[in-house]
């Protein structure tokens, strides 16, 4: 099928950071993988896809945001990683008026793979679709290309559904998925959206990076 996206470097991208970390105890975009703090790792390698810098979309008084612009939550309260695709749409509406889709990815998965965002933007046939990222038979909805045209009912679904499950909220529209083969390693494959979200999580993470700069 031909991508109906003519540029995917062109995509508005948003990094998804305005959760509570609760799980780590401390801000996970700061922690130390490799030496280099998390959000940095990830903005650059989300810079080796995409034109345009990313957005971060984070709290307002966000200590340190590596000269990316900071969009924090439209709706307060820290209503989950939808309401960062909701503020990265309304941000894109205005900033990037012709864009179809934005793209979020979280800052918690360092080793998301270098095509992500093309190879997501290959499956969308239609301005309204949903395309998220999958591995291993599970779905990733922080990693996504969402319509600027579901905005509204985003909107209205955030403020009207207890529970917030993003799966929920796909079933609303048409979503299309994508999926990544696993990452071969020394050790054992590895899922390309692992995620970092206890410290134990971040102990693994320098094990698995480890093993992949011994393979590269
Ligand atoms: N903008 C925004 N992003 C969020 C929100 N909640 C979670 N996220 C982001 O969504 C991604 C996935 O969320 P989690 O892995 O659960 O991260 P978290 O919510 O910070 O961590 P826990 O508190 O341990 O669940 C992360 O990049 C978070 O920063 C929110 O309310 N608003
Ligand atoms: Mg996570």
């Amino acid at each position: 099928m031909p991508g109906f996206i003519t540029d995917p470097a062109d995509i508005p991208t948003y990094l998804l950071a305005g959760g509570r970390s609760s799980r780590m105890g401390t801000n996970k975009a700061f922690a130390l993988l490799g030496g280099e703090r998390l959000l940095t790792r990830i903005a650059a390698r989300i810079g080796q896809q995409q034109k345009m810098p990313a957005a971060l979309n984070a709290d307002a008084d966000w200590p340190d945001a590596i000269g990316l612009r900071l969009v924090p939550d439209t709706i307060p309260g820290k209503l989950g990683p939808l309401a960062g695709v909701l503020t990265a749409i309304r941000d894109a509406t205005v900033k990037h008026p012709h864009a179809s889709h934005i793209a979020t990815v979280p800052i918690d998965s360092p080793f998301f793979p270098i095509d992500l965002v093309a190879r997501l933007a290959q499956a969308i046939a239609g301005r309204d679709e949903i395309v998220i990222a999958a591995s291993l038979g599970r779905d990733h909805p922080v990693f996504g290309l969402w319509p600027m045209t579901i905005a509204d009912d985003l909107e209205t679904w955030i403020l009207t559904n207890g529970k917030r499950r993003a799966r929920d909220f796909l079933l609303r529209h048409m979503v299309r998925t994508v999926d990544f083969a696993t990452i071969q390693t020394p050790i054992e494959p590895l899922d390309p959206f692992f995620n970092i979200n206890t410290p134990d999580d971040l102990i693994a993470a320098e094990r698995w990076l480890a093993a992949l700069e011994q393979t590269s």
